[in-house]
C-alpha cells in the first residue's frame, strides 16, 4: 500500500505551528459499518486535504491503506492523519472497529484527547461501541456522538437518543436535530443557536460543501420554532443541572429570558461538562449524503480537549524531558519502517538519538514527517501534544514509549520510585509508572506456522518481526519441543488476517496448523517449598537457599503476574538489586505452568526466606527461585482455566430460536435477550473453545441475517472430566 501521492489541489498544506489549545487529537469509534470511514473522508474534503470525494464502497478511501482491508470492507489497522480546520489542527486517529482488535482500539485511545462515537441512527448501540465506550470510560476520554445515517430508511433520531440513554448510561446533550428523517432528511436545527441548516446543491455536484444557515423565525415555520424552543430549554436546564456556573447565570442575569443567554456562555458551559464527561453532546447527519460533517468539525474544536486539557499521570515523572509513545508501525518499501509517534512532553527533533523504554535500547531518528491526507511533510520539530511520523527507528514496536536518553529514563525511575512514599516498589512496578503504553492481554488462539520450503523460514521469520512490530498483540515463539514456529493472536480473524498479509505483503505462502486454544492454569492451594542451588563456576561458589510459598489469589482480575511479597525478615536485609533477580525468577516460572505449559494466573508468593552467597551471580539466583517456584505449584495442585467469552448475537425474530437452540449446545449461557427494533439482541456468555468457525455456522442457520461480537470475559475452571480429556489430547493419547 502507497502512502505517498500528490496533495489536493486547493490546499496545500502548511506547517504551522498550533498553539497547545489549538490542538485536538481526536478518535473515530464505530461499529463496523456504522461509517466510520465516510465520515473520514468527508472531514478531509470539506477541510480542503482531498479532491475528490471517495467511495468506501469502491475501495478507493485514503484511510484504509491496505488492500485487504479494502477488499474486506473493514478497517483493522489504524493510521493517523492531520488536518486543519478552521485555525484549529485536527489529528485524526482511526480506531478499528472489529473485536478482534479491542486491544489495539485501547492502545489508539492512549494518544487520543477526545473522541468521536459514530452511531448508525438505525441501529443505535452496537455491540462493538458498548465495548470501546467503556474502554473509553477507562482512559477518562471526554466524547461526543455522531448519529450517521440519518437519510436510511428506518433512521430514527429518537430511537438512538433512546439507545445512547439506555446502552450507554450516560446523559445526552441534543444539540441538534434533524429536519426529516430517512429520504426526507435534508437538514439540521442547531439547538444551541436557533439557527437552521439545510444543504442545498448549487450544481450536480452535490457535495454538501453548500448549505444555508439562518436564524429560525416564528414566521418561516412555526412547528420547527417551537420544537427549537422547546429543545433549548431542555438543554439549558440539563446544562445547569450538571454546571454550577452556568446555573449562576441562568437564576440570576436571564432568570427572566433564556432567549437572551448567548451561545458562547452555552458552548461554555457545554465544554466544561463534556470535558468533565458528565454528558455527551449529540450531533446528527448522513456522511454519505454530505450532510453534517461541517458542523460536527465545528463540535470537535468546540467542544473535545486540547492536549493541556488531560491528564497523564506518567508526565509527573518526566517534568519537561522527552516523554513520547509510539503508536503505530508500517513498514514502507523505500524508507523502511515509519513509527507514529505522539509527544506528551519535550520536544523530538530530527536527526537525534533516542532511548526506547521498552526495548532498553537507544536509537537514532533521521526523520520527522507530519502526514497530512496523503502526502507528508517534513517538519523541524515536534511539541508536546502533536503526533508525527519518524523515520529511522528501527527497533521501536507500538506501543513503546520513547524517551531522550537513558539518563532521562533513569532519572525519571528514581522519582518514580521515590515518590512511593518509602513503601517498597517492585522494580517491574516503578517501569510501568514510566510507560505510556498499555499492557496488552495474553492471545487466546495459537496455531503452528509453517514456510513452503526451508528455504524461506528466514523470510518467513522476517515478516513475523515486522509484523510483530506493528502489532504488539500477535505474539511468535518456538515450540520448544517440536522447534516449530508458533503464531498466538486474538481471534480467529486475528490469525487469519497475519496469514494473509504474509502472503499479501511478504509473497510467501505459509501453512498453518489446525487453530489451538490457549488455556491458562491456576493453583487449588497453597504450598510451601525449599530449594538449594550450590554451584563452583571458576573460583567462585555460588550458593542460593530459598523458602517460598505460593498462595491462590481470590476475587480480582485474571492477571498472569503474580503478586509478590516478601517476609519481613527477609526485606530487612535484601540488598535492593537482588530483587530484580528474585522476582525474575518467580515471574519466569509463571510463564510456563506445571501441567500443560500454559500461563499461570491469580497467584499471591510470599518470599519467606533467602540466603545467598556474597559471589552468587543474578542468574543462579533466578535460577534457584524459578525451581523452586516450580516445586510449590507442583504441590499446590494445577487446574486449567479455559477462556469465557461474552457473545452479543443480533438475529432476527424468525431465526432467535435456531441461534439459541445452537447456543445451548455450544455450553452457552444467555444473560439476557433484548429487542432492538425489528431484532432481539442476544447477550450471553460462551467458552472459547465451543466458538471456532461460529460465523459460518451462525450464517448458515439465520441465512446471513444475524451477526455476532465476542468479548474475553474471564477464564472460568475445567470439571475434572474435561480436564483429564484435554489432558489426554494434549498428550496424544485420544
Ligand atoms: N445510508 C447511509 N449509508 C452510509 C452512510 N455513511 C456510510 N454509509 C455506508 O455504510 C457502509 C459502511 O461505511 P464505512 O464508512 O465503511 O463504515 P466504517 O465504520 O468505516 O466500517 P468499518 O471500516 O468496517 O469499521 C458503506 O456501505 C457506506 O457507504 C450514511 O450516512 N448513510
Amino acid at each position: 500500500a502507497s502512502i505517498n501521492g500528490e496533495m489536493g489541489a486547493d490546499r496545500k498544506p502548511v506547517i504551522n505551528v498550533f498553539t497547545l489549545c489549538r490542538i485536538r487529537n481526536i478518535g473515530i469509534m464505530a461499529h463496523i459499518d456504522a461509517g466510520k470511514t465516510t465520515t473520514t473522508e468527508r472531514m478531509l474534503y470539506y477541510s480542503g486535504y482531498i479532491r475528490t470525494l471517495g467511495d468506501v464502497d469502491d475501495g478507493d478511501t485514503v484511510t484504509d491503506f491496505m488492500v485487504q482491508e479494502r477488499e474486506r470492507g473493514i478497517t483493522i489497522q489504524s493510521a493517523a492523519v492531520t488536518f486543519d480546520w478552521k485555525d484549529y489542527r485536527i489529528n485524526l486517529i482511526d480506531t478499528p472497529g472489529h473485536v478482534d482488535f479491542t486491544v489495539e482500539v485501547e492502545r489508539c485511545l492512549r494518544v487520543l484527547d477526545g473522541a468521536v462515537a459514530v452511531f448508525d441512527a438505525a441501529a443505535g448501540v452496537e455491540a462493538q461501541t458498548l465495548t470501546v465506550w467503556r474502554q473509553a470510560d477507562k482512559h477518562q476520554i471526554p466524547r461526543i456522538c455522531f448519529l450517521n445515517k440519518m437519510d436510511k430508511n428506518r433512521a430514527s433520531f429518537t430511537y438512538a437518543v433512546e439507545s445512547i440513554k439506555q446502552k450507554l448510561k450516560t446523559k445526552p446533550l441534543l444539540l441538534q436535530f434533524p429536519i426529516g428523517e430517512a429520504k426526507t432528511f435534508r437538514g439540521l436545527v442547531d439547538v444551541v443557536t436557533k439557527e437552521q441548516i439545510i444543504w442545498k446543491p448549487t450544481s450536480d455536484l452535490d457535495d454538501g460543501k453548500n448549505f444555508e444557515q439562518k436564524l429560525l423565525r416564528e414566521a418561516d415555520d412555526s412547528n420547527l420554532f417551537q420544537e427549537v424552543q422547546d429543545a433549548r430549554n431542555t438543554l439549558i436546564e440539563q446544562v445547569a443541572d450538571l454546571d454550577d456556573e452556568f446555573a449562576e447565570l441562568v437564576l440570576g442575569e436571564y432568570s427572566e429570558n433564556f432567549d437572551l443567554i448567548p451561545a458562547e456562555k452555552l458552548r461554555s458551559a457545554i465544554r466544561r461538562i463534556t470535558l468533565a464527561r458528565k454528558a455527551v453532546p449529540v450531533l446528527c447527519g448522513s456522511a454519505l449524503k454530505n450532510k453534517g460533517v461541517q458542523p460536527l468539525l465545528d463540535a470537535i474544536t468546540m467542544y473535545l480537549p486540547a492536549p493541556n486539557e488531560r491528564s497523564y499521570e506518567f508526565l509527573q515523572w518526566y517534568k519537561d524531558d522527552l516523554c513520547a509513545l509510539a503508536f503505530k508501525v508500517l513498514h514502507d518499501k523505500c524508507r523502511g519502517p515509519l513509527v507514529f509517534v505522539r509527544v506528551y512532553s519535550g520536544s523530538l527533533k530530527p536527526q537525534s538519538a533516542v532511548y526506547n523504554i521498552n526495548k532498553s535500547c537507544t536509537e537514532r531518528m533521521s526523520r520527522l514527517l507530519l502526514p497530512f491526507a496523503d502526502q507528508q511533510i517534513e517538519i523541524p520539530s515536534l511539541m508536546p501534544g502533536n503526533i508525527a511520523l519518524t523515520v529511522g527507528l528501527k527497533q521501536s514496536a507500538t506501543g513503546d514509549t520513547i524517551v531522550s536518553s537513558k539518563a532521562s529514563a533513569v532519572a525519571a525511575a528514581r522519582r518514580a520510585g521515590r515518590d512511593a512514599g518509602g513503601e517498597k516498589r517492585s522494580t517491574s512496578d516503578v517501569e510501568s509508572l514510566l510507560l505510556a503504553g498499555v499492557e496488552i492481554p495474553d492471545p487466546v488462539f495459537f496455531c503452528t506456522i509453517e514456510p513452503p520450503s526451508m528455504a524461506k523460514q528466514q523470510e518467513l521469520d522476517n515478516a513475523l518481526s515486522c509484523l510483530q512490530r506493528e502489532d504488539p498483540s500477535l505474539k511468535v515463539k518456538l515450540d520448544p519441543d517440536t522447534g516449530q514456529t508458533i503464531l498466538c493472536g486474538m481471534g480467529e480473524l486475528h490469525i487469519e488476517i497475519i496469514h494473509d498479509r504474509i502472503k499479501r505483503e511478504y509473497g510467501i505462502e505459509t501453512y498453518l496448523g489446525p487453530l489451538q486454544i490457549a488455556y491458562r492454569e491456576t493453583i487449588l492451594n497453597a504450598a510451601q517449598s525449599t530449594d538449594t542451588l550450590d554451584k563452583t563456576v571458576g573460583d567462585k561458589r555460588h550458593f542460593v537457599t530459598a523458602e517460598l510459598e505460593v498462595r491462590p489469589r481470590l476475587g480480582e482480575r485474571a492477571t498472569t503476574k503474580p503478586v509478590i511479597e516478601y517476609a519481613a525478615s527477609v526485606i530487612e536485609a535484601l540488598p535492593q538489586e537482588l530483587q530484580g533477580a528474585i522476582e525474575n525468577g518467580i515471574t519466569n516460572s509463571c510463564i510456563q505452568g506445571p501441567l500443560l505449559g500454559f500461563p499461570v494466573q491469580d497467584i499471591d508468593v510470599t518470599v519467606q526466606s533467602l540466603t545467598v552467597h556474597p559471589d552468587t551471580s543474578h542468574t543462579m539466583i533466578s535460577a534457584c527461585v524459578s525451581r523452586c517456584m516450580q516445586k510449590a505449584l507442583k504441590k499446590a495442585g494445577i487446574q486449567i482455566l479455559e477462556p469465557l467469552m461474552n457473545i452479543e448475537i443480533t438475529v432476527s425474530e424468525d431465526h432467535l430460536s435456531a441461534a439459541l437452540a445452537d447456543l445451548a449446545q455450544r455450553r452457552g449461557t444467555i444473560q439476557e435477550i433484548q429487542s432492538r427494533q425489528d431484532n432481539r439482541v442476544v447477550v450471553a456468555a460462551v467458552p472459547l473453545a465451543e466458538t471456532m468457525g461460529y460465523s459460518t455456522v451462525l450464517r448458515t442457520l439465520t441465512s446471513g441475517s444475524a451477526t455476532f461480537t465476542l468479548e474475553l470475559a474471564s477464564y472460568q475452571a475445567l470439571n475434572s472430566q474435561e480436564q483429564s480429556a484435554l489432558l489426554q489430547r494434549r498428550m496424544g493419547l485420544v
